[in-house]
């Protein structure tokens, strides 16, 4: 086949004519070379390669051509090839803890030590993140009454400290947190320190990704200014 190939590869064989030079006859005109294309000899033979030639069947080392017969045929036992072994039992594995080897590896069973204990407060029931999701969506009034937005001064933030009139400020917008109080995951105590103040810092510190703005936005009273100058 390879050979085959080669031969209508190769570049036909070209003849090329002569013009006839003609000294006397200086007008003669020049013929165009003639190209005569030489059709590649191919045997018979060449056209069955070794590529085209199957595989020998059965194969040399097989059980059947040992058998002497050229198909397949129930041989006897004894010309068969053993069969696997069979496996065998189980070898030992590492020994099984002592107390009871149902138990977590020991290295599992100790907290780790920097845990930090978590400040979160059991919230009383109703009281979920959830219940303040629809608390918020419901329409009731969660900024005390309040119509519009107020300008407040720290000194009238100051005035609103107790748990049923709590205020704070976070990044210069004030919300009323009475109503949030039960919802704190924090617990209420937690958020009454900041009630009557500014409480951005300490809010950072605990947990700065809480979206302050989102979760309290039906409880914004006004603006955090700066005290009026007498
Ligand atoms: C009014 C604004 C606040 C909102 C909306 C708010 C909201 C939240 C939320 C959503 C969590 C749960 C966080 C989480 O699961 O990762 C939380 C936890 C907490 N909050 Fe607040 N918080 C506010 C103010 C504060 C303030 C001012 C303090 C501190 C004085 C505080 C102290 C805590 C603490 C200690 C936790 C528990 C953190 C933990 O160990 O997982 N929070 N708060």
């Amino acid at each position: 086949m390879a050979s085959y190939l080669r031969s209508w590869l190769a570049i036909p064989t070209a003849t090329v004519a002569q013009p006839q030079s003609d000294p006397d006859s200086p007008t003669t005109p020049t013929k165009a070379p003639e190209f005569t294309f030489t059709e590649p000899q191919i045997d018979d033979d060449e056209l069955l390669d070794e590529d085209d030639v199957a595989p020998a069947f059965p194969a040399p080392n097989s059980a059947q051509r040992a058998a002497g017969s050229s198909a397949p045929s129930l041989l006897p036992p004894s010309t068969l090839m053993p069969p696997p072994p069979l496996p065998g039992p189980r070898r030992p594995g590492p020994p099984a803890p002592s107390s009871n080897s149902l138990m977590p590896p020991p290295t599992t069973t100790k907290a780790p030590k920097s845990a930090k204990k978590s400040g979160k407060v059991a919230l009383a029931p109703g009281h979920s993140p959830l219940d303040w999701a629809a608390l918020k969506s419901s329409g009731t009034d969660l900024r005390g009454g309040l119509t519009g937005l107020l300008r407040i001064p720290p000194s009238v933030l100051k005035m609103h400290n107790k748990p049923d009139d709590a205020w704070s400020a976070f990044q210069g917008k004030v919300y009323n947190i009475t109503p949030y109080l039960d919802f704190h995951p924090g617990g209420r105590r937690e958020l009454l320190r900041v009630a009557g103040r500014d409480g951005t810092n300490l809010f950072a510190k605990t947990h700065a990704w809480v979206n302050v703005d989102f979760m309290l936005d039906e409880c914004l009273v006004g603006f955090l200014v700066s005290e009026p100058s007498s």
